[in-house]
């Protein structure tokens, strides 16, 4: 009897198979159609990476920290980085996809860059978890357990039993303050992330950046930036983690640099880039564009330390100490730049940003806003799509604020003023941002 069963359990599975493989013969199932666009676009990067001499990806110590590819390959590495995750998410299955067994990764993280346990020895060295612990404060077994769970993730390696010695994850942690901020950083998102839907029950539809699950975290009801202010040390680490991640071509000013409006503008036209900051956008637009004048304006604190500026641009690029909650004082120039600002405020908010335009305002008068556009659903690659998704809810839990769509955007200069008219929306090859154009039309 129990002969007869193994046999019977036998020929049900090789009918299976035949049938699995007579379905695939008339149609490939869709972890087959990824593993292809898996396996073909990785040959070609890695015969990219031999014919180029580049070194193919690796966690090695001397590993490039970032992939260096030319656009068109930067597409196809996307593609196969969007391929592999749905592919892991299908072999996951539902649960297991959505089970974040992995919550708790920025401990370990955390108590890297507290105790600076990547400092404990030198990058290319060995070290115990013995002399690692001694080094720190910590107990031997602590490090161990900490290290072990980094470990898992690449960061260190354990050559021998209770020996580590760096990866390329773990030397950043060790040599890149940027980098060093922003795991630091990491650490005020995550409480900030977990007060989300408590700001929410607490403030339904509050549009008050004090009302954040940001603030909440922090015991307060002061904004993001208000709290930031009050510890400059805190402030200069978030700085850098927004340098961090902004690197990459994605953000590159030059995008905006090569927008179409400015070689329609005539010689002598004044731009006025309201939030500037460091005048990086001015700088790169009055380069290519010697005929232009620009006026940088921010908030009092943060023009007062940028004002140097190479000697052909000196002259052309003024700064100007300026709330942009107060009404605008340069009256009549031909365009005014919001790059990187609406996103920061809530609809309330921004209405009065740009209310504070019109009394300014010329016709013809051009305001760009140079932000990420939300797209349309099922419009763009998984991974891009879930950045742009994070983002948003970032926003919320900063600042009460949002990411918007071409609607949104052109539904927000509507309930501003009926006399802005939308001339168009344009997104650059490879550019994070896009940029949408308004024109003051009185009449
Ligand atoms: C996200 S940054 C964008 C900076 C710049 N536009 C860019 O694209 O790199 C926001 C900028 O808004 C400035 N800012 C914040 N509140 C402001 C206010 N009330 N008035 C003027 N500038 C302000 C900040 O100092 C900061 O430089």
């Amino acid at each position: 009897m129990f002969a007869n069963a193994r046999t019977m359990g036998n020929d049900a599975s090789i009918h299976q198979h035949k049938l699995s493989s007579n379905a695939n013969s008339c149609r490939q199932s869709r972890i087959v159609e990824l593993s292809s666009i898996v396996a073909s676009n990785t040959l070609k990067l890695d015969q990219y990476f031999a014919s180029a001499g580049v070194p193919t990806p690796s966690f090695d110590i001397d590993a490039p920290v970032n992939i260096p590819l030319p656009p068109d390959l930067e597409s196809l590495r996307e593609s196969i980085l969007d391929a592999s995750t749905e592919l892991n998410e299908l072999l996951l299955g539902p649960r297991e996809t959505m089970v974040d067994w992995q919550f708790n990764y920025y401990v370990p993280l955390h108590a890297i860059s507290h105790y600076k346990l990547a400092h404990t020895f030198p990058v290319g060295e060995e070290a115990s978890f013995e002399d690692i612990a001694e080094k720190s404060g910590l107990s031997t077994p602590l490090v161990r357990r900490l290290l072990r769970h980094a470990i898992a993730n690449r960061i260190f390696k354990e050559v021998r039993k209770g020996v580590v010695a760096h990866t390329a994850m773990s030397r950043l942690l060790a040599e890149d303050t940027l980098f060093q901020d922003y795991v630091a950083t990491g650490e005020d998102t995550l409480r900030a992330t977990s007060y989300t839907v408590r700001a929410m029950l607490k403030y339904p539809g509050s549009e008050e950046p004090g009302q954040t699950g940001f603030s909440l975290g922090e015991g307060s009801d002061d904004s993001f930036y208000q709290i930031m202010a009050s510890d400059p040390r805190r402030a200069e680490r978030f700085m850098n983690c927004m340098i961090m991640k902004l690197q990459g071509p994605g953000y590159d000013v030059e995008h905006l640099a090569g927008y179409s409006l400015w070689e329609t503008l005539p010689a002598g036209s004044t731009v006025v880039d309201v939030g500037g900051s460091h005048g990086e956008v001015a700088s790169a637009i009055a380069k290519r564009y010697p005929s232009l004048k620009f006026i940088v304006q921010d908030l009092e604190a943060t023009v007062d330390v940028h004002t140097h500026l190479s000697d052909p641009l000196e002259g052309r690029i003024r700064f100007m100490a300026h709330n942009f909650f107060q009404p605008q004082p340069v009256k009549g120039a031909d365009a005014y730049i919001l790059r990187w600002i609406l996103h920061n405020w809530p609809d309330k908010y921004c209405l009065k940003i740009l209310r504070n335009l019109i009394p300014a305002l010329k016709t013809g008068a051009r305001i760009l806003i140079n932000e990420s556009c939300l797209p349309e659903p099922n419009t763009m690659p998984n991974r891009a799509d879930r950045k742009l998704r994070v983002n948003d809810t970032l926003m919320l839990t900063l600042f009460n604020s949002q990411e918007r769509d071409e609607e949104e955007w052109i539904d927000l200069f509507r309930r501003t003023d009926q006399r802005f008219r939308f001339v168009g929306m344009s997104t650059p090859e490879g550019a994070n941002l896009s940029t949408l154009e308004f024109e003051w039309a009185p009449v």
